[in-house]
């Protein structure tokens, strides 16, 4: 290939923006640069590539690869020479700064980019530079093709005085002359950048070819041709060949590789690519941990805070803490739990994208709102007087008032005053994330949640709830419509009757409630505007620990009462205030909700006075009908209330025989009967009379089984046993009125209790308002409870103060005749030697009773049997009870199913229920409790029988009142206090 004269024209590309210039025509009188010498272009560069130097370009060498050649974006007038420099001039020209000066002449230099490693260039940038390579048509081929002959004549030229240098790459050489110019260089911020430059070429130079590169090569080898449309192929062949090279040292180091470079890659990225690694991960995770570390304060602080604190022995290793920890009072007061490092656990690589969620980041008036507010007197009403010294700390008039101090209510500065927490917050946004401190996270089981990425002091603020404000009358449009079917709402009751809807808004919306929540949600004053936000709670909050305050939700209306997630140890079960379900309280809103119903319902019917009829006709009879409806629903759920507690009663009788059957059975273990007697029904009463004449003779011993449901949950039935631990004699039946007597005769005679019907029945007759009654032929025993003292003898269940089922001596002993009459009992009067005769306990109920009494001791007349007279039955009976008698206690905790339940659940009880338990062993105070709550019941009729039933079916009825009939009536303009 011959060498080409260089041209005197210089030729800029306004694609490119390139300028080329010869160096006969620089005017530049420092340069150095003989005629000829190359021009400062960049060959391998895809600006040059794209270069419009069609003409000249075989005038045009190839310039060095010096960064300053590399770069020129902005274009220069034709007519301006730009002195070149030839690569074999490099050696000569050490010291003589050519190409500063020849930096001089090029409108724009940017070393990074030009030497394509440009690490920190933005992408965006880069990608603009190639895509101008890309559309650079024609005129960027030929621009290629000069910076091919460049090459060409270089290397001609480079051979010229060495033989041996048409082996060695120009591009190395290059560099090589580069990095001994630098030595000579003084220091510059220029000269340090051209150094990282070269030194990133040189890498790139030992890198592979990239795709992209091999593809601008075709693409411009293509271009060349179609413009040239015939030049010779040698030098075609140069050029391309050319491009080819300096499009390769172009590429960036990460880009794809050919196989036989792929050795040089790893080094490579040993020498970019060297990540920090953490103390802990070769110190362990206790690293840098020590006694009073505090994780809230810097490494320097807390250096500083050890200096003042006495010097410990460190030859224990750190689970010393844990020891501590453990024998400490309380571990929680002084001991904060371990916590891995948050970059261990963070799993959140990018943030959560919600749908829906337009970000907001400070509160925005919609509709009417800003109105309303502006009507409103925003005031400053607060001012401190707070020094220097105290800093507006805990004492600060403002801040106990939540005021935020500003220039006009504080005399401090902003540096000295420390109660600024929306200012604070605002230059915390301007931060990284982390110095935002809160991210989205996803629950397992309530949605969104917001997490914190860094530490927070106690009571420090952590994110503004803000959003949108709307008026009422806005956020009930929204709820009907917009929101009709969401399962969450963001609103947020906020200042003058206004509402803060969050569903644009900030984070601060996806924090969730919990019953122990770190953070709490507080309303302050920002110059004259209220302003809401989340402030950690008064243990701070660590790193990663998942934010939460207590919503105190409001429900509305049971429709809306959402069950609590929180998991914590005092978790209320509902989101919102804790359900008033428990002893009295539970009851008197019952009773007071019912009331008022009862009263309006009333009013409506105009049964009470027509002055509270409601005026017009076509009202009354509008209000009338809903009344009637209401009601027909109230009874309808005092029927299943009715229903409900029947099956309770059954059940608590059931848990009652249950519970006695097994205290029986463990009482006979111990005794060795074995010879069955067979009793008769005949005999069966004569047993039990004797038995009571017995417990009067011996007579210490009192029975009284009775179940009090008034002071406990709706799902709990207490039922208390008391009774008096005496374990029989061998052989010898047992009193009614002992402990193992009466279970006993409660057992045998079970299927008396067991028998629902009656039962039913009974409380059904007492319930005037139960529409329909479970039993459906109610027995003539268990009718309304006799007038008579004397003929009360035991509550045996009693599921509710007002629905008592008594059981008096008749009833018992008519039940129990008639069941023994069917019932024949095997009976074991002697103990036998050899008692190996099983002891079987049939079901209660069924009609054959067979009994090992195991009673062997007995010394008096056990088995004789006679048949009971049952007036005096009923006499001994009452007697037994009305006995003042030391008594032992069991208390027999049945749940809804009739299952035991634990002891701890019933002590939550209401200790005053407890003691008008207590109070109703006495059965004449209890027998008039009755009464009078009968009287009551009467009297109220309907809605005190439903106070009287079940919580859960009071529940019922009042919603169901609530639905239908009162909501419209209350809508009609009736109204009432509830
Ligand atoms: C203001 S949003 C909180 C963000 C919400 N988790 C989300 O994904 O958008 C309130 C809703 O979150 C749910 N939620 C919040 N705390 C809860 C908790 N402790 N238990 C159950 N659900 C909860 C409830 O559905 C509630 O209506």
């Amino acid at each position: 290939m011959a060498g080409r004269p260089a041209s005197p024209t210089s030729t800029s590309s306004t694609l490119s923006c390139i300028t080329v210039a010869t160096a006969q025509e620089s005017p530049d009188p420092m340069s150095a640069s003989p005629p000829g010498s190359t021009p400062p272009t960049s060959l391998g560069d895809e600006a040059s590539i794209a270069s419009d130097a069609t003409i000249k370009m075989d005038q045009l060498v190839e310039g060095p690869e010096s960064p300053e050649e590399s770069t020129p974006i902005k274009q220069q007038p034709e007519d301006i020479p730009m002195p070149g420099v030839a690569p074999e001039e490099t050696p000569q020209s050490v010291g003589r700064r050519s190409s500063r000066r020849q930096s001089g002449k090029v409108a724009t230099y940017n070393v990074q980019i030009l030497a394509g490693t440009a690490i920190h260039t933005p992408t965006k940038y880069l990608q603009k530079h190639h895509g101008n390579v890309y559309r650079g048509g024609s005129q960027g081929a030929v621009a290629a093709a000069a910076g091919a002959n460049n090459t060409e004549v270089q290397e001609e030229r480079s051979a010229e005085p060495q033989g041996t240098r048409e082996s060695i790459d120009p591009v190395e050489q290059q560099i090589a002359n580069e990095i001994a110019q630098d030595a000579h260089r003084r220091k510059s911020s220029r000269v340090d950048l051209r150094k990282e430059a070269i030194k990133n070429k040189m890498a790139a130079t030992g890198s592979a070819l990239a795709k992209r590169g091999q593809e601008m090569f075709s693409n411009g080898k293509d271009r060349i041709q179609q413009a040239l449309g015939g030049s010779s192929q040698d030098s075609e062949k140069n050029s391309t060949k050319a491009i080819a090279k300096s499009s390769t040292k172009r590429s960036r180091p990460s880009t794809a590789t050919e196989p036989e470079d792929l050795e040089e890659q790893p080094q490579q990225e040993q020498e970019f690519a060297k990540p920090k690694r953490k103390k802990w991960e070769e110190q362990g995770l206790y690293v840098g941990q020590h006694r009073g570390f505090d994780p809230r304060l810097t490494e320097g602080q807390n250096r500083q805070k050890r200096r003042l604190q006495p010097k410990e022995n460190k030859a224990l290793p750190l689970p010393l803490f844990n020891g501590e920890r453990l024998l400490s009072g309380n571990p929680q007061e002084n001991h904060r739990d371990f916590k891995l490092p948050f970059d261990v656990f963070s799993p959140l690589p990018r943030k959560i994208k919600v749908d829906g969620w337009v970000k907001l980041s400070k509160n925005r008036f919609v509709g009417d709102a800003s109105s309303v507010w502006k009507k409103s007197n925003h005031q400053d009403g607060s001012k401190c007087y707070c020094s220097p010294e105290d800093g507006c700390g805990v004492s600060c008039h403002n801040r106990s008032m939540y005021y935020e101090c500003n220039d006009s209510n504080c005399n401090l500065t902003p540096e000295e005053c420390g109660n600024r927490p929306f200012a604070e917050l605002k230059k915390r946004a301007k931060g990284n994330r982390y110095d935002y401190g809160v991210e989205v996270v996803e629950t397992k089981d309530r949605g969104f949640g917001v997490r914190a990425m860094r530490s927070f002091d106690p009571y420090q603020i952590i994110v503004e709830y803000a959003g949108e404000i709307i008026t009422q009358g806005e956020c009930e449009r929204r709820m009907k419509n917009e929101y009709k079917k969401n399962k969450c709402y963001y609103l947020m009751s906020f200042d003058n009757k206004t509402i803060i809807d969050a569903t644009r808004g900030t984070i601060a919306r996806f924090v969730n409630h919990s019953c122990e929540p770190n953070c709490e949600m507080i309303k302050w004053t920002v110059g004259t505007e209220p302003r809401m936000a989340l402030f950690a709670g008064a243990r701070g909050i660590m790193t990663g620990e998942e934010l939460t305050y207590d919503y105190n939700f409001d429900p509305f209306s049971s429709k809306n009462i959402q069950i609590c997630k929180c998991g914590t140890a005092s978790c209320r079960g509902v989101l919102g205030p804790k359900p008033k379900d428990q002893g009295k309280d539970r009851k008197n809103a019952a009773t007071s909700f019912i009331t008022g119903t009862k009263r309006k319902i009333q009013e409506v019917l105009g049964s009470r006075g027509s002055g509270s009829a409601p005026s017009s006709p076509n009202k009354r009879q509008k209000t009338t009908s809903f009344a009637s409806v209401a009601l027909t629903k109230v009874q309808n759920a005092l029927a299943e209330t009715a229903a409900s507690r029947a099956k309770a009663e059954k059940d608590a009788i059931e848990a009652a025989a249950q519970k006695m059957s097994r205290e029986e059975r463990a009482n006979r273990r111990h005794s060795t009967h074995s010879a069955p007697v067979t009793l008769t029904s005949q005999t069966t009463s004569k047993v039990v009379t004797n038995e009571i004449s017995r417990s009067i003779t011996h007579g210490s011993n009192k029975v009284i089984t009775k179940v009090s449901r008034a002071s406990f949950p709706a799902t709990t039935k207490r039922t208390t046993v008391s009774f008096l631990h005496k374990e029989p004699k061998p052989g010898q039946l047992r009193p009614v009125n002992k402990v193992g007597g009466m279970s006993s005769a409660l057992q045998r005679h079970a299927s008396a209790l067991k028998d629902k019907s009656r039962l039913l029945s009974r409380s059904k007759t007492k319930s005037k308002i139960a529409s329909k009654p479970p039993s459906k032929t109610p027995s003539k025993e268990a009718g309304a409870p006799s007038k008579s003292r004397s003929k009360v003898t035991a509550s045996l269940v009693k599921p509710a103060p007002s629905q008592d089922i008594l059981i008096t001596a008749s009833s018992l002993r008519s039940s129990l005749s008639a069941k023994f009459r069917q019932s024949t009992l095997t009976f074991d009067p002697m103990p036998a030697e050899s008692s190996a005769t099983p002891v079987v306990n049939k079901p209660i109920n069924t009609d054959k009773i067979e009994e090992k009494d195991d009673d062997d001791d007995d010394d008096d007349d056990d088995d004789i049997v006679e048949e009971a007279d049952p007036e005096e039955l009923e006499k001994e009976m009452e007697t037994i009870l009305l006995e003042d008698e030391e008594e032992d206690e069991i208390d027999v905790d049945v749940d809804d199913e009739g299952k035991d339940i634990d002891e701890d659940t019933a002590e939550d009880e209401d200790e005053e229920d407890r003691s008008s338990s207590e109070e109703e062993f006495e059965p004449t105070r209890y027998i008039k409790k009755i009464t009078a709550k009968q009287v009551q019941a009467a009297a109220d009729g309907v809605v005190k029988e439903t106070i009287a039933g079940s919580v859960r079916a009071q529940r019922r009825a009042a919603a169901v009142v609530a639905r239908t009939s009162l909501g419209s009536l209350v809508e009609e303009g009736i109204g009432g206090d509830e």
